[in-house]
């Protein structure tokens, strides 16, 4: 019999038990995309260092141009030409104009840019302007991408590659991140040969190890795969505890549910702590989830979809806990194409396909028990029947969180 728990009660648990590695490193830039922050990043310097225009055109006092058009051009002697790569530490003199390049430096007085489109080369060192330039048009002041001081990344951000380029342009290139939790993997299963293998009568391929390897390393973990171990409670219980010693955190798949052979309730406990014993969801009821010291040890559903749901809605932000890490997912809203039952009582997860038309999107449920594996596979996303919800009818409003890319 499983006492079990709401999916928040076992958040909230994750929560109170389990505390931040906080174990950082310095990283290249080059390996730091994916990697979590461990402080707030703040700018040293000015970026960009020197006011600079942001078009091939004119560097003019704006109000030298002002009133000037087509028909009665500001005629603006050139003053100078500024070189890419090259300061411009000069003054503009009023009523003068200088030739600047995209991203070029512009001298001291500069207001405003007139992109050379608007001008004419009269060939006799003045230059014809036919727009006005407004105060500031064109133009990029020092500073005004980020100052000293300025917090331009937070602490537990995983970094993305528009992350890479901001930390390059402040010059950042030993990068302080959380270390990497490392997690093992082991599959228990008479029944399980490696994916490589032809499975005889009554064995199948082990799905878990290969999918939870992948899944950890979208989270951007380092996974130690333990491979497949037969159901002997006392092998199983020297491997738990090897990756135990080995590891930050364990995921065991199979073996957690109450039939004769399923062990691994006790091996957790005999590890450490046993902190829950099934969860209020559809599926993944039989999940258990234990601590040895400061680790936590995942005992996963064999059934692939169960462990699949299990580990993206509890193993994520456990391991998020852990690294100190937003692991936030964000959904999109959407209506499922046909009616849909559900266990009154327990959060029921479904797997679904995305369609867009006219402005809307329509998920359409993917149906399949969950010793299914290909149920998962090619879907876009998934969505949730509240436990105090029977079903949905066609049409109802969901909201998907979209699982496709990674
Ligand atoms: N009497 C009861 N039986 C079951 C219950 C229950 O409450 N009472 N719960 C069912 C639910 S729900 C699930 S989910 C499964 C969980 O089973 P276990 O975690 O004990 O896992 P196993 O018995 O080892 O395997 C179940 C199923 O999954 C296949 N499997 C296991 N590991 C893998 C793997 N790495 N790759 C692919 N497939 C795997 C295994 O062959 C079994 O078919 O228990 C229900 N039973
Ligand atoms: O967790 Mo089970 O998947 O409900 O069969």
């Amino acid at each position: 019999m499983l006492y079990v728990k709401t999916p928040e009660e076992v958040l909230a648990l994750i929560e109170s038990e389990f505390s931040p590695l906080e174990q950082a490193e310095f990283v290249a830039l080059s390996e730091a995309v994916g990697r979590v922050l461990a402080e707030d990043i703040a700018a040293r310097e000015y970026v960009p260092d020197f006011d600079r225009s942001t078009v091939d055109g004119f560097a003019v006092r704006a109000s030298d141009t002002f009133g000037c058009s087509d028909a009665i051009p500001a005629i603006l002697p050139l003053q100078a030409t500024v070189l890419m790569g090259e300061g411009a530490d000069y003054l503009l003199n009023e009523g003068k104009c200088v030739a600047v390049p995209t991203g070029g430096a512009v001298p001291r007085g500069t207001d405003g840019v007139v992109m050379v489109e608007y001008t004419e080369d009269y060939g006799d060192g003045t230059i014809g302007v036919a727009k006005p330039a407004a105060p500031g048009m064109n133009l990029i002041f020092r500073g005004d991408d980020v100052y000293p001081g300025k917090v331009i990344l937070h602490k537990g951000r995983s970094l993305s590659s528009a992350d890479i380029g901001a930390l390059a342009a402040i010059g950042r290139v030993q990068v302080p991140v959380v270390k990497k939790v490392t997690v093992g993997v082991i599959s228990t299963g008479d029944e399980l040969v490696p994916p490589e293998a032809q499975p005889g009568p009554g064995q199948v391929r082990d799905v878990n190890s290969p999918m939870l390897e992948a899944m950890l390393s979208t989270f951007g973990c380092h996974v130690v795969n333990y491979g497949i171990v037969v159901d002997d409670e006392a092998l199983l219980s020297q491997k738990v505890n090897q990756a135990i010693a080995e590891c930050d955190a364990v995921l065991l798949s199979g073996g957690s549910s109450v039939g004769v052979k399923d062990a691994a309730c006790r091996i957790i406990e005999s590890a450490g702590q046993l902190l829950l014993h099934g969860i209020a969801i559809k599926p993944g009821k039989p999940t258990i989830l234990g601590k040895a010291g400061k680790k936590p040890i995942v005992g996963l559903p064999g059934h692939p979809v169960a462990a699949y749901f299990i580990t993206k809605l509890f193993v994520q932000p456990l391991l998020g806990r852990l690294m100190d890490r937003d692991m936030t997912v964000y959904t999109v809203t959407a209506r499922v194409t046909e009616s849909i039952s559900a266990n009154h009582g327990r959060a029921q997860y479904h797997c679904c396909r995305l369609t867009g038309t006219g402005g809307e999107l329509y998920a359409q449920p993917i149906r399949g028990k969950s010793g299914l594996i290909t149920t998962l596979a090619g879907t876009d996303g998934y969505f949730c029947i509240s436990r105090d919800c029977e079903g949905l009818p066609q049409g109802a409003e969901i909201q998907v969180t979209i699982t496709s890319g990674v």
